[in-house]
């Protein structure tokens, strides 16, 4: 159901900014398992994660759900009856595929949990009490001074012992260590098979709409929106993850 991403192959005469499109849609789980270093792993274990803090008769979100590889992660591992995914996202083409690709889990696999997915704008999403939130790589798409606001109506729906499991890109203070994760992020493109070409003309095209923090910087902020405990459980070059407690 994926295509190979193709979508910077070819020189651009101008490089529009990154939206998810239907042409992002078609190729995206291609996209993502060659842009991001640890993704994979990523998703299972917040399949994990998830599975060992959710709470049951629940709600659990996913927000900024793209194709659903979280909510479907989160499906396999839970077990706690009665809850209930609400996977999110704003992108239409997104949702459209989402949809398609729950209902092929559905046919595959018996008495998994339930999950609802709904196209709309987390900014504006009223969120219900839950026991887990799920943020992966959607926060850095979110405009830098709205990202406390959003963290803190996290925290608040949170029931007590919930947790957001929060995943980003990452940027670094030291030269250094910005210097040479990113060309090591680059060599990783590379080794999955996109060309110098791709990697610039996708590097310009994210560079106004993904606007990345320090992993300090994440955790400065979860603090402030309220969270009691954050910590990183995942680092794989300049991308990671972290999990925070209400
Ligand atoms: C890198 S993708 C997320 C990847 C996905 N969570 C996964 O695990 O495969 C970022 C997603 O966030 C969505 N998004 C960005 N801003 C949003 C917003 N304000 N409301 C809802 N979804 C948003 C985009 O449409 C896109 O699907
Ligand atoms: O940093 C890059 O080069 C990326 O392509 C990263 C990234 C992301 O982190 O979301 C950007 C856009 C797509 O969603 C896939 C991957």
């Amino acid at each position: 159901m994926s295509d190979v991403d193709k979508l910077f192959a070819e020189p651009l005469p101008k490089v529009s900014d990154f939206v998810f499109d239907h042409d992002v849609a078609r190729v995206f789980p291609d996209m993502i398992k060659r842009s991001i270093p640890g993704y994979p792993t990523i998703v299972e274990n917040i399949g994990v994660i998830a599975a060992h803090h959710a709470q049951p008769d629940t709600l659990i979100y996913d927000l900024g759900c793209s194709l659903g590889a979280a909510t479907q992660s989160m499906r396999r591992h839970l077990r706690q009856d009665g809850c209930h995914i609400i996977a999110v996202d704003n992108a239409e083409a997104m949702v459209q595929r989402c949809r398609e690709y729950l209902s092929a889990q559905d046919s595959m696999v018996e008495e998994l949990v339930p999950a609802t997915v709904v196209q709309g704008d987390i900014l504006e999403l009223e969120l219900q009490p839950c026991s887990v939130v799920v943020l992966n790589f959607t926060l850095q798409f979110i405009a830098p001074e709205l990202r406390l606001p959003v963290l803190q109506r996290i925290r608040q729906a949170l029931l007590p012992g919930g947790i957001l499991i929060l995943s980003e890109k990452y940027r670094f203070e030291d030269p250094g260590t910005q210097h040479h994760l990113e060309q090591v992020h680059y060599a990783f493109k590379r080794a999955n098979g996109y060309s110098d070409l791709e990697i610039a003309q996708k590097r310009s095209a994210i560079e106004n709409v993904m606007l990345i923090d320090t992993q300090p910087a994440h955790l400065e902020r979860l603090q402030q929106a309220g969270f009691s405990l954050a910590y990183p459980w995942f680092q794989c070059l300049n991308f990671g993850s972290i999990v925070a407690h209400a």
